[in-house]
């Protein structure tokens, strides 16, 4: 594999052709500082991505010349916000994002990988054994309770370009200890989302929902960090399933009394 400038200075922009298959970008030079001793471990992600991870279709073609600024170092800025020693739950890793730059950039978390489809879940799996990472990986959706009773409670969720902020707090508050936090890495389109769907968000359990920048330069990255009411009782969810309960019995005392009368 050939090794190459992962800036746009060859003309190569995002939106421009895309680059031969194979070609590597270098780190630039924040990627020491983020990434310090493991900074090898990380070029060998970008290697992957670039190559087996582009033939398997977990990274687009022209995503090379930014892999490092738009994904890798992008996704580590998030552990800028992350506590020490953290229990993680990377919600929706496809191509491993943010999940294993967070892994690499932050080894004393604790990191468990979240993904349904069986390709990226493989995908993710040799990623994993080829790096030696002390990560987990689980597949399911995370509204599932199966998915949920592998992954527990753990301190925080993340999640990178996977739903709506609403539907993302549905799914993943479950995940979340109460008091902990889901991280929820969002273009500019954060607050206008947590404005939008803060209906959503508090129904979900979630409270105090704010929108943080974390990194700099083109790997800068906006947060919604929400966190799960301390308060005990029922679960996120609860309230909706209670009233589904509700309907069903209701629908069937209608369906039941003409019958009686009969
Ligand atoms: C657009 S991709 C983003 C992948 C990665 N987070 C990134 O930033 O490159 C969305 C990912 O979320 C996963 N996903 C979609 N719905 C999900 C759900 N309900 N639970 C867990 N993962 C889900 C998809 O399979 C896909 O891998």
């Amino acid at each position: 594999m050939s090794t190459t400038r992962g800036d746009s200075a060859d003309g190569v922009g995002p939106d421009g052709p895309a680059p031969d298959a194979g070609e590597v970008p270098a780190p630039p030079a924040a990627a020491a500082a983020v990434f310090g001793d493991r900074l090898a471990a990380a070029e060998r992600y970008v290697a992957l991505l670039a190559g087996p991870g582009q033939d398997q279709g977990v990274i687009g073609p022209r995503e090379l010349p930014r892999l490092w600024d738009r994904h890798v170092l992008n996704s580590a800025a998030v552990g800028e916000v992350l506590p020490l020693d953290a229990t993680v739950v990377d919600v929706g890793s496809g191509a491993g994002l943010p999940g294993i730059p967070l892994a690499l950039a932050r080894p004393d978390l604790h990191i468990t990988l979240l993904e349904p489809m069986a390709r990226r879940v493989a995908w993710l799996e040799q990623v994993v054994a080829e790096l030696g990472l002390p990560v987990a990986v689980v597949r399911g959706r995370a509204e599932e309770r199966e998915a949920r009773r592998q992954c527990g409670e753990s301190d925080v969720v993340t999640a990178r370009a996977v739903a709506p902020m609403g539907r993302l707090t549905t799914w993943t508050l479950p995940l979340v200890r109460p008091g902990g936090t889901l991280a929820a890495m969002k273009g500019a389109s954060a607050a206008g989302e947590v404005e939008r769907d803060l209906k959503e968000i508090r129904a979900a359990g979630g409270e105090d929902p704010r929108v943080v920048r974390c990194g700099v330069g083109d790997a800068a990255t906006t947060v919604v960090l929400v966190s799960r009411s301390e308060r005990r009782g029922p679960s996120p969810g609860a309230g909706r399933r209670a009233r589904g309960r509700k309907d069903r019995a209701r629908d069937r005392s209608t369906d039941v009394r003409p019958h009686r009368s009969t």
